[in-house]
């Protein structure tokens, strides 16, 4: 029965209000400055190469950033108002005791030039002063421990509520999008350490408004017409700051796409799969200068902003200190003339360097906090992006399939650059079927399998649950009726045990289930068999048991390491030891087992399960697959056509749309491109059988459409 082709290019889709085709979002919304792309709030950093260069309007971006302050403040709040409390007081309070000294010193010198000292006064203001003293020892100790735990707590927090919010993106789509990743990196970066720092910045500014306001009160009391002239000498330097901090948040955007391409090659550089390859094609000096390359132009990057601050802040700091040595020049000659006591220029001369201290640090902590929210704000905008998939508000539960699944008309490419993978395809998949999908290289299967995930959503058509459009449904509803063995699967630096509980996080600790689910996949022979059998560490990336995680008395020593590799060994109920790694078929088994787990989903997709095993291996999954699969809905994609023979319905992708479908002996019957494909692989092994003549040779003509089917996609 021949599918009905959807012919030509899509009906072009009638303008929207924006100019743009109706589901197509337009470049820019409207609210979203220049660089920003879509799904990111209002009031995000800009990206793009105009980010950083007066591109959002100085009132959103002042918004923006009181915003981000009190998102900061309140997670400081969140994570221990205790602690955020005593920080701030302490904070204060080491304000404030510059001050107090100054005058003491102010009232000691007075006394003792005026020649009216007693006893008593200097034994109290010398207490007071020593008190001060130690104050000014321990407060600072103090704060600091405050702050650093106040950090810790902020950006375990933070951390924790970056990754919900990358959890919370339903699709594929945004984890492809290079503006979304920079953003990603950034937030990641800046996210668990800016909080605390805003914080920290926040709590400063206060600090050096009460420092400054108070030796502010002593100079208006000791030279009024110095106050002012101090505090114009200081406004250059916290504009220049303000704008150097602009810089530096929009250098570090710029450079981002680079350092992260350094990150990837660092990465590459020490990966063990990447390793054989690089040994054995010598690649390893290439990709080095590929990531030196990165890490100069980001210097370079980095350097022209350095030498711009050196600039800017000297030119700034020479102005307020002429400000201040003429300041010290009056002031000694008013003492000299009699207009000031000695312990007025003392107090004159601590309030100069005081006030023009808190001025200067008021611009640097207003500076770092400015930049500090900035970085936030890419953490404040994954947090607040919009949806990469639409999800009603009020989805309805994905019921139990009973009719079956249909795609109608889908059409789907990977973003608006990319060409159309699947191309108006209309495909019902009954209920209780065990569909086989074939198709040359590019054909679109993988593709198919992930849209019924509902991991990106066609551009156009529908798929449809039991009649229900799967858009309308609650995401995480429809995926627990589903199990799935990806065609590139992963493999978890992780246990045995833990590699196939992933596949059902709820039964992660039931062992007999695990094992039954093992044997089912024909995993459970080797994973018995290995070291600590299901507790088998499956990584050399790590220690068998070097974690500090939920282990409490795994590190008897303190010394957080264990004896890592010390000889423990790695044989069962050993202390720690190196993990062991398995190889590509036994990896698919456990991926196979990790899906059994999942027990009786409503649907079961395996793309490419038995690729990587062996005949005899293959032929047992596919028996067990059978029984697994009969009677229940099942989408098997595979390229060895032998293995699919038995489905009830075979399905042919070719150029994106289903070209053939019905039984292997109708398919065959119809001499299309199933018999085809179907009949060069049949060729591949009557060539090797014994009485056909000659030996056949390992790699006749056209051997890579022999073996498998996957042929170039055209
Ligand atoms: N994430 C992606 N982004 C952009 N293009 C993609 C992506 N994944 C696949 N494609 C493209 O979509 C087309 C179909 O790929 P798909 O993986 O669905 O093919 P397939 O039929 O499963 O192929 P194979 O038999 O080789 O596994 C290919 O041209 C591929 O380049």
């Amino acid at each position: 029965m021949p599918e009905p082709v959807a012919s030509g290019p899509p009906p072009a889709p009638a303008a929207g209000p924006s100019g743009l085709p109706p589901g197509l979002p337009p470049d820019l919304p409207p609210g979203l400055p220049p660089g920003l792309p879509p799904g990111f709030p209002p009031g995000s950093p800009p990206v793009g190469p105009s980010a950083g260069a007066g591109d959002a309007a100085p009132r959103s971006r002042a918004r923006a950033s009181v915003r981000g302050a009190a998102a900061a403040l309140a997670l400081a709040w969140r994570a221990g108002p205790w602690l955020a409390t005593a920080f701030a007081l302490l904070t204060l309070a080491g304000a404030a005791l510059p001050v107090v000294t100054a005058w003491l010193t102010k009232s000691a010198i007075d006394l003792i030039a005026r020649g009216a000292a007693t006893a008593p006064a200097l034994t109290g203001l010398g207490a007071a002063l020593a008190a001060c003293g130690v104050l000014a020892a321990v407060v600072p100790q103090a704060a600091r421990y405050a702050r650093e735990e106040t950090g810790r707590r902020v950006g375990l927090a933070a951390q924790d509520r970056l990754f919900r919010a990358a959890e919370r993106f339903v699709g594929l789509a945004r984890f492809e999008d290079p503006v979304f990743l920079d953003r990603l990196r950034m937030a990641q970066q800046h996210g668990a350490t800016t909080p605390g720092q805003v914080v920290s910045a926040v709590l400063g500014i206060a600090r050096t408004t009460v420092t400054g306001a108070g030796f502010l009160g002593s100079l208006l009391v000791v030279g009024p017409w110095m106050a002012p002239v101090v505090v114009c000498a200081a406004v250059p330097s916290l504009a220049a700051e303000l704008w150097l901090a602009r810089r530096r948040a929009a250098m570090l955007w710029r450079i981002g796409p680079a350092e992260r391409r350094e990150f990837f090659f660092r990465e590459l550089l020490v990966n063990v799969q990447a390793a054989k390859e690089m040994r054995l094609f010598g690649t390893g000096a290439h990709l080095r200068e590929l990531m030196n390359g990165r890490r100069r132009a980001a210097n370079a990057e980095r350097g022209r902003t350095d030498r711009r601050e050196l600039r800017v802040q000297g030119a700034a700091g020479t102005f307020g200190a002429l400000a201040a040595g003429g300041g010290l020049v009056w002031a000694l000659h008013a003492a000299a003339g009699g207009g000031l006591t000695v312990g007025d220029v003392s107090l004159f001369a601590a309030a100069v360097a005081g006030v023009q201290g808190a001025l200067t640090g008021l611009a640097v902590e207003v500076a770092a906090a400015h930049r500090q929210l900035l970085l936030f704000g890419h953490y404040l905008a994954v947090l607040g992006g919009e949806p990469d998939l639409p999800v009603p508000p009020l989805p309805r539960p994905a019921p139990p399939l009973r009719r079956g699944v249909e795609l109608r008309d889908v059409w789907f490419r990977y973003s608006p650059e990319h060409p159309w993978t699947l191309r108006g395809l209309n495909l019902t998949i009954p209920y209780g079927e065990a569909v086989g999908l074939v198709g040359r290289n590019g054909a679109g299967k993988s593709t198919l399998v992930k849209l019924l995930c509902r991991m990106y959503d066609p551009e156009r058509g529908e798929i449809l649950w039991d009649g229900t459009d799967i858009r309308e449904l609650d995401p995480a509803g429809l995926r627990a009726r589903i199990g799935a063995v990806f065609q590139d699967y992963m493999q978890y630096d992780m246990t045995a045990a833990e590699n196939i509980g992933l596949g059902d996080v709820g039964r992660i600790g039931d062992r007999a289930r695990i094992e039954a689910a093992a044997r089912g996949a024909g995993a459970h022979g080797f994973v018995a068999a290995l070291p600590r059998g299901y507790d088998t560490l499956l990584s050399r990336l790590f220690f068998q048991g070097d974690d500090l995680d939920g282990d409490p008395d795994g590190d008897p020593d303190g010394d957080l390491d264990g004896g890592r590799g010390g000889g423990a060994g790695n044989g069962p109920g050993g202390g720690q030891g190196t993990g062991v790694l398995l190889s590509g078929g036994q990896w698919q088994r456990l991926a196979l087992a990790r899906a059994y787990l999942r027990g009786d989903r409503d649907l079961l997709i395996l793309d490419e399960p038995g690729s990587g095993l062996d005949a005899e291996a293959e032929h047992e999954i596919h028996v067990g697959l059978r029984e697994h699969r009969r009677g229940r809905t099942s989408v098997l994609v595979s390229h060895r056509l032998g293995t699919l023979r038995e489905a009830g319905l075979l399905v042919v992708l070719d150029g994106g749309r289903v070209a053939e479908q019905g039984t292997h002996a109708e398919l065959l019957a119809r001499g299309g491109l199933y018999a085809h494909l179907f009949g060069l692989q049949a060729q591949g092994y009557r060539a090797a059988e014994p009485g056909d003549g000659d030996l056949a040779p390992a790699f006749p003509p056209g051997a890579g459409n022999g073996a498998r089917a996957d042929l170039p996609g055209t």
